[in-house]
């Protein structure tokens, strides 16, 4: 069965609430519209009550099922809980000033309607740049037990192929610990959506073939993340076609069992990741789904700004289904 259909067989009937702040972005409203005719979640749509019919007119768009809640207008007994539960929350980093500063920001508005149980997952960023976007997050829900570090992977998917790719978003120059983590969350997130993992770490090196302090600390996120998931196929330093394609990989390195089968990359820093989905989504023609966050205590999902409506549509579903997993 395609991915999506059965991801939104999954969700279908449990009625996960998703949270979109940027409610007055059309590509935001046609997908919330489409969710809920769909029956596939219940979307809150964050903004002016008049400006979000507006655009759904424009679009035609039905919003029977889509609740909009203006932040403006929030009951001032419900405000005032909220703030409390942030301030409580952000002791010893914020002030109650700064607090109540941040709940004016859409993005820490709806994070916090999710760290409150009011939403089982959101999903913004067609608007706002990855940081603004995920930072609410990042301080407020914070990693979930067993996790350090939170990552971005996009699901890469051509026909029958499907592959992830990691980090993509969040971490500009992680350590090994990180990298080795990285590999680990990024062959979990291939499970949920039916990958069988083989995970390659990227370098510009394969198995020596170029030194340097950048090429070691792949070689040590390698060693680390098959100490940390011995059961999982992991294997590096590998160059892109040493890891993809067989007849390289048995040239390069020989005896691996990922080099030349991979499906899971992981790159050594997030220059070359986010700019390699992006090679592989305009010159590859894959359809890049994600940056899908993992290790998060709860499901925030960032868009790409260049986000289609279906690709809004497509990574609500996915958020919901993680929101099931939480
Ligand atoms: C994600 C990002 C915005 C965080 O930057 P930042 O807000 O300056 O980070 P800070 O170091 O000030 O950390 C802010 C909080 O987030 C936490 N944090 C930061 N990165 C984290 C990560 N990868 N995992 C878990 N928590 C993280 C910090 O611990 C800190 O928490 P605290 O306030 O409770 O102490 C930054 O790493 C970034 O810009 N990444 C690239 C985003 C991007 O442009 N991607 C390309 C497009 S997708
Ligand atoms: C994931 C990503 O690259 O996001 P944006 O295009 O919004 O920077």
């Amino acid at each position: 069965m395609d991915l999506f259909a059965s991801l939104a067989q999954k969700i279908t009937g449990k009625n996960q609430t998703i949270v979109f702040p940027e409610g007055t972005e059309p590509r935001i409203v046609g997908a919330a519209a489409r969710l809920a005719a769909d029956g596939l979640v219940k979307p809150i749509v964050l903004g002016p009550l008049d400006k979000v019919q507006a655009v759904a007119a424009d679009l035609n768009a039905d919003l029977t099922g889509v609740q909009v809640l203006d932040p403006a207008t929030y009951p001032a007994a419900d405000k005032q809980t909220m703030l409390d539960a942030l301030v409580d929350r952000r002791k010893g980093k914020n002030t109650p000033e700064q607090a109540a500063e941040m709940l004016t920001d859409e993005n820490y508005f709806g994070t916090m309607l999710v760290y409150m149980g009011k939403a089982d997952g959101m999903v913004s960023g067609a608007v706002h740049p990855t940081g603004d976007t995920v930072r609410p997050a990042l301080q407020i829900i914070k990693t979930k037990p067993g996790s350090h570090r939170i990552s971005g992977a996009f699901i890469m998917q051509k026909g029958d192929e499907r592959y992830v790719f990691a980090d993509c978003a969040i971490n500009i120059d992680p350590d090994a610990d990180t990298l080795a983590e990285i590999a680990t969350q990024s062959a979990h997130t291939a499970k949920v959506f039916d990958i069988d993992p083989r995970v390659a770490m990227l370098s510009f090196s394969t198995k020596g073939s170029a030194k340097g302090d950048m090429v070691s600390k792949v070689q040590a996120a390698t060693e680390k993340a098959q100490v940390m998931a011995p059961d999982l196929a992991i294997d590096g330093e590998l160059q892109f076609d040493a890891a993809f394609v067989e007849k390289v990989g048995l040239q390069k390195a020989p005896g691996s069992a990922v080099a030349g089968h991979a499906n899971v990359f992981v790159f050594p820093e997030l220059q070359s990741g986010n700019i390699g989905y992006k090679i592989a989504q305009r010159l590859g023609g894959f359809e890049a789904v994600g940056p899908i966050l993992q290790g998060l205590n709860k499901p925030v999902s960032d868009l790409s700004r260049g986000a289609s409506e279906e690709d809004v549509y497509k990574v609500a579903i996915i958020t919901a289904a993680q929101g099931l997993e939480a």
